[in-house]
């Protein structure tokens, strides 16, 4: 559990970016935090490793106050993926994702080992791991940078816009692989994004931001879209309009939720309280 309690974070000129968040982030879930530009979602993101250090109030990852751990080791046994996958455009694919073990102490043997390893995991062909960055689609390069991502093997991934550069059908593919990884792995991830419908479709948890890092609502996509709290929430996820265009059927047992052009937008799954969720 990765815990905020009355976080701000104010730069050097001025600006409050978060202020006095408080906020619980569950283990082994998908936690997105989405808002419009410049509500602090990375700021937000990178306190969690100490990229940015809070002004005042504590993070806690299980009951750890992070202030008082060394940052390069915490950064270390977090995983984070940016928007434009950060890759080292000299070293090779293979390298790329190998650095990360190799700086954790594995020989360079074990760490090429891994990092092939971890291909498969992104789903992607063995025989790109010898490309540089630069041969590759934006597509796999951000596969390469998930992979380096999940190099470290940590309980925590980071990632920040992660698909926000590449068209919207491979956009649609690395979330439903996203997906795939997570069903298998169950890391503690932490999203952030613009898009309230990848919000909708990757977390488990959503947050919903306002300027200045402050919560307009969170909870479950379901929770949201059937309880709009307010009417910046209603009009941030289009409620009005989901309400007149999404239905849905009942496909080989399971509803499915159909948006206005009769396209599947999630099956409703029935959870443990009783209630239904949008997956
Ligand atoms: N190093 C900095 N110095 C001063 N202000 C900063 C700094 N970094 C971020 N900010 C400001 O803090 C606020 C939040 O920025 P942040 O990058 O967290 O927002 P964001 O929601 O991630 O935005 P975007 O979606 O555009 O990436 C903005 O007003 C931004 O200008």
């Amino acid at each position: 559990m990765i815990t905020f309690d009355s976080v701000t974070k104010s730069f050097t000129d001025g600006t409050t970016a978060v202020e006095s968040l408080s906020l619980e982030i569950s283990s082994r879930t998908t936690t997105v935090i989405v808002g419009s530009s410049g509500c602090g979602k990375t700021t937000i993101l990178r306190m969690i490793n100490r990229m940015v250090d809070a002004t005042s109030g504590t993070i806690r990852i299980d009951d750890e106050d992070i202030s008082t751990l060394n940052p390069v080791a915490l950064r270390r046994r977090i995983g984070y993926v940016m928007q434009n996958s950060g890759l080292l455009p000299h070293r090779t694919v293979l390298d790329n994702v190998a650095t990360v073990p190799l700086l954790n102490g594995d020989t360079k043997k074990v760490a090429r080992q891994r990092a092939r390893e971890l291909l498969d995991t992104v789903g992607l062909d063995q025989a790109l791991a010898l490309r540089y960055p630069s041969q590759l689609s934006g597509g796999q390069q951000q596969r390469v940078g998930v992979a380096r991502g999940l190099a470290a093997n940590p309980n925590i991934l980071l990632m920040d816009e992660p698909f926000g550069a590449v068209d919207p059908l491979v956009r649609t593919e690395l979330q439903n692989e996203l997906q795939r990884i997570q069903r298998d792995l169950a890391k503690t991830i932490v999203f952030v994004t613009h898009d309230i419908e990848e919000a909708f479709q990757l977390g488990d948890q959503v947050v919903i931001l306002r300027e200045g890092g402050h919560i307009a609502q969170s909870g479950s996509p379901a929770d949201i879209m059937s309880a709009p709290a307010d009417d910046f929430v209603a009009s941030f996820i289009g409620a009005d309009r989901a309400k007149r265009t999404l239905h849905t059927r009942v496909l080989n047992g399971r509803t499915v939720v159909l948006d206005e052009h009769g396209t599947p937008a999630g099956l409703l799954k029935e959870v443990p309280s009783g209630g239904m969720d949008l997956r």
